[in-house]
């Protein structure tokens, strides 16, 4: 690591919000790596064979969330690796546990600068998704895996974007507009972070 401890953005939101979409754009104008739990977590299923593999594989399919601890270590490990300033975590924290996990393995190494929360219906989300699934080759983009997710994030995810409204850390992005409109906004809250 550098000497003076890195910047953190989490960024959450609905299944096909557009969090990945939106962290690709961020990366080619700001200066940050993005972190992709989603991404993170696929590798470690394919690694063909173990049983983490497989609990992963139907992780994802039921929408239901891998251990804090896990997700803690890998993003852990690779901040560790990249040793760079800034980082965008995409799709993490997920639920209350995660970030309770996260303050205490991470807080003390980190900053945290704010939460960025991609805002759109269950409608857009579900569409987005099963279009991406006709070539993603996702386990989990389609119509039996979305429903699942979106329980998860609904009864999970949400109350968590509750308490880091309560901590003015929370910007939240009208995930329903077209890309560059919301890379307009998503440019506005990064231009004036501190
Ligand atoms: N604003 C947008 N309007 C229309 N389609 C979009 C928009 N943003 C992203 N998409 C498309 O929707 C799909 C999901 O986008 P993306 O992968 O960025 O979402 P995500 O929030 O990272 O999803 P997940 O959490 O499921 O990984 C992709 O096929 C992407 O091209
Ligand atoms: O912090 C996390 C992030 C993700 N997961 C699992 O991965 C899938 C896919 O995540 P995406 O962000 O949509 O790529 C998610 O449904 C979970 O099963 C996780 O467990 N913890």
């Amino acid at each position: 690591m550098t000497d003076t401890k890195p910047n953190v953005i989490f960024v959450i939101g609905a299944p096909g919000s557009g969090k990945g979409t939106q962290c690709k754009r961020i990366v080619k104008n700001f200066d940050y790596v993005h972190l992709s739990v989603g991404d993170l977590l696929r590798k470690e299923a394919e690694k063909s064979d173990t049983n983490l593999g497989k609990q992963l594989l139907d992780h994802m399919k039921n929408g239901s969330l891998a251990s804090t601890e896990l997700v803690c270590k890998l993003l852990d490990e690779t901040m560790k690796k990249e040793n760079k300033r800034n980082y965008l975590i995409d799709g993490f924290p997920r639920d209350k546990q995660n970030v309770d996990g996260w303050d205490k393995a991470m807080n003390d190494k980190i900053n945290l600068q704010c939460v960025l929360v991609f805002d759109c219906d269950e409608k857009t989300s579900t569409t987005r998704c099963l279009e991406r699934g006709k070539s993603s080759g996702r386990a989990d983009d389609n119509e039996e895996s979305l429903k699942k997710r979106l329980v998860t994030y609904n009864e999970s995810t949400r109350p968590i974007i509750e308490l880091y409204e309560k901590e003015n850390l929370a910007h939240k992005i009208d995930a329903s507009k077209d890309v560059d409109q919301i890379f307009e906004d998503v440019q506005n809250i990064m231009k004036n972070l501190k």
